[in-house]
Parts: structure tokens; C-alpha cells; sequence
């Protein structure tokens, strides 16, 4: 059985899930799996699940358990013969559990960011919706202002990055997450990184992932992603 490492990557609105998962993906060649991209290309697509998914992104909802287990355990399923990390899913207890019965998580990081940093990192935040590429004004701005570094096509800030829908957000992730971290934590796989900086914080998860992500030769079985939902 070829190694595999499979991850999944929490925190926040604006914590740095995407910034770091990028890192991640990059730095250890990991298959990033971002399930709000996912949900965009099936919105675009306008697939089954895309239109669904959409009349509750509409309404600021998040989508309900089902509809998101249905997208993206099939992917997941894909996946099978490759170590990823996933970021955005699970995002509730039942969803957690639907991929609990399908995938062995190796290791799952949570962001532990303060709200006034995430309030101001998301009033500096400007999105190609296209891409989905993330700038930030202090962090890491565009070469051209307001235009995406790739396509030079305009960018945007989404409404729910207002400092007054944070308050209202942050207050849900913390519900919603909160019995998701404790399940993570009494299986012994739960990493949880505090901070304002992401280039502070990323050398102590680099260094982490380099010693949990089999280097080439070391084999070891696990369970592949089958459906189990
Ligand atoms: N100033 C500053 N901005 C940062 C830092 N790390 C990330 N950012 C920016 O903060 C914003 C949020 O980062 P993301 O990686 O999009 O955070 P996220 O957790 O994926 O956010 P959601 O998709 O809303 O859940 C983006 O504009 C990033 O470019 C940092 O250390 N300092
Ligand atoms: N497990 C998930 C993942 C994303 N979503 C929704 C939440 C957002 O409105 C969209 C896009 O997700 P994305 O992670 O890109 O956006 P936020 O992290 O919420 O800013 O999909 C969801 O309802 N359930």
C-alpha cells in the first residue's frame, strides 16, 4: 500500500486556512481540497448540488449536512490513492462523523486566530472570484490594485467579510466547530496553532507536518476512501 497522509485543516473566517493549505500543499505536495472551490465549480457547473448549495450560500446558510456529505464524499472517493488536506469540510459534528466512516484523518490542524485580527485580515481581504485567489492589502497585496495577479480581472470583497457579518459568523464557527475540535481531540489527531501571523505560525506547523508525513519508501496500510455514506 503506497503511503498516504490525509489531512484536514479548521478555524475561523479569515484564519488562514486557504494562505496555509496553499503552504501546505506546496511544501509537502499534498492534493489541497478546498470544499467552498469545490462548491463554486458545482455552482458554475450548475449542477444538481450547485443549485442547492446556492440558494443557502444566497441567505449566508451554511449548507446543510447531506447536501455537502453528497458533494463531496464522491470526491474524496477520487482520492483514494493520494494524501490531501482538506479545507472548509467537515465543518459540523455530522459531517465529521460522515467522513469519519469513510476516511482514517491523520492529523487535523486548528486556527486559533484572534477576532480582531480576523476582523481586520477580512476588511484587507480581496477575492478573484474566478480563482478564488485571496489578496490582502498588508499581507499580500495584488501588483496591480484591484486586479487579480493572473487574469488582471477585477477583484472583489464578499459582504460577509464586513466587520458587522463577523461577529455573527465567528459566533457560529465557534458552536458548530467546538464539538468537531473535541471529537478530533479524543482521537489524539488534533493540532491547534495560536497566533496574529501566519509567517509566524507556519514554521511550527511545517515543522510538525515534517515529522507526521511519511517520507518516500516508508509504507504503511490504511484504509482507503470508500463509500461508507
Ligand atoms: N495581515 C495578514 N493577513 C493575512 C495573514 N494570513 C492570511 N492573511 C490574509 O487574511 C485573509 C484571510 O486569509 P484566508 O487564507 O483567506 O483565510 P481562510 O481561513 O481561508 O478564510 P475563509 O475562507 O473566510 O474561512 C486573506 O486576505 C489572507 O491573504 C497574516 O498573517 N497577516
Ligand atoms: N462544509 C461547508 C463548506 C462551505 N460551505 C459554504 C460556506 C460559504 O458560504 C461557501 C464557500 O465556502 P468557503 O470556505 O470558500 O467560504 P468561507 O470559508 O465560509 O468564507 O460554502 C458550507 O456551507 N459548508
Amino acid at each position: 500500500m503506497a503511503k498516504l497522509f490525509r489531512a484536514v485543516i479548521m478555524g475561523p473566517p479569515g484564519s488562514g486556512k486557504g494562505t496555509i493549505s496553499e503552504r501546505i500543499a506546496q511544501r509537502f505536495g499534498l492534493t489541497r481540497l478546498s470544499s467552498g472551490d469545490f462548491i463554486r465549480e458545482n455552482i458554475a457547473a450548475n449542477t444538481d448540488a450547485g443549485v442547492l448549495a446556492k440558494t443557502y450560500i444566497e441567505r449566508g446558510l451554511l449548507v446543510p449536512d447531506h447536501v455537502m456529505t453528497r458533494l463531496l464524499l464522491p470526491r474524496l472517493e477520487e482520492m483514494t490513492r493520494h494524501s490531501w488536506l482538506m479545507d472548509g469540510f467537515p465543518r459540523t459534528l455530522a459531517q465529521a462523523e460522515a467522513l469519519n466512516s469513510t476516511c482514517d484523518l491523520d492529523l487535523v490542524i486548528s486556527l486559533n486566530i484572534p477576532y480582531e485580527t480576523l476582523k481586520e485580515r477580512l476588511s484587507d481581504r480581496w477575492i478573484h472570484p474566478a480563482s478564488g485567489r485571496v489578496y490582502n492589502m498588508g499581507f499580500n497585496p495584488p501588483h496591480v490594485q484591484g486586479r487579480d495577479d493572473i487574469s488582471g480581472e477585477p477583484l472583489i470583497q464578499h459582504d460577509d467579510d464586513k466587520p458587522e457579518a463577523l461577529v455573527a459568523r465567528l459566533r457560529h464557527y465557534k458552536d458548530v466547530a467546538k464539538p468537531i475540535i473535541d471529537l478530533y481531540k479524543s482521537k489524539g489527531i488534533l493540532h491547534t496553532f495560536s497566533g496574529t501571523e501566519t509567517d509566524r505560525i507556519w514554521p511550527y506547523i511545517n515543522s510538525l507536518l515534517s515529522t507526521k508525513i511519511p517520507m518516500e519508501g516508508t509504507h504503511r496500510t490504511q484504509r482507503p476512501c470508500t463509500r461508507g455514506y
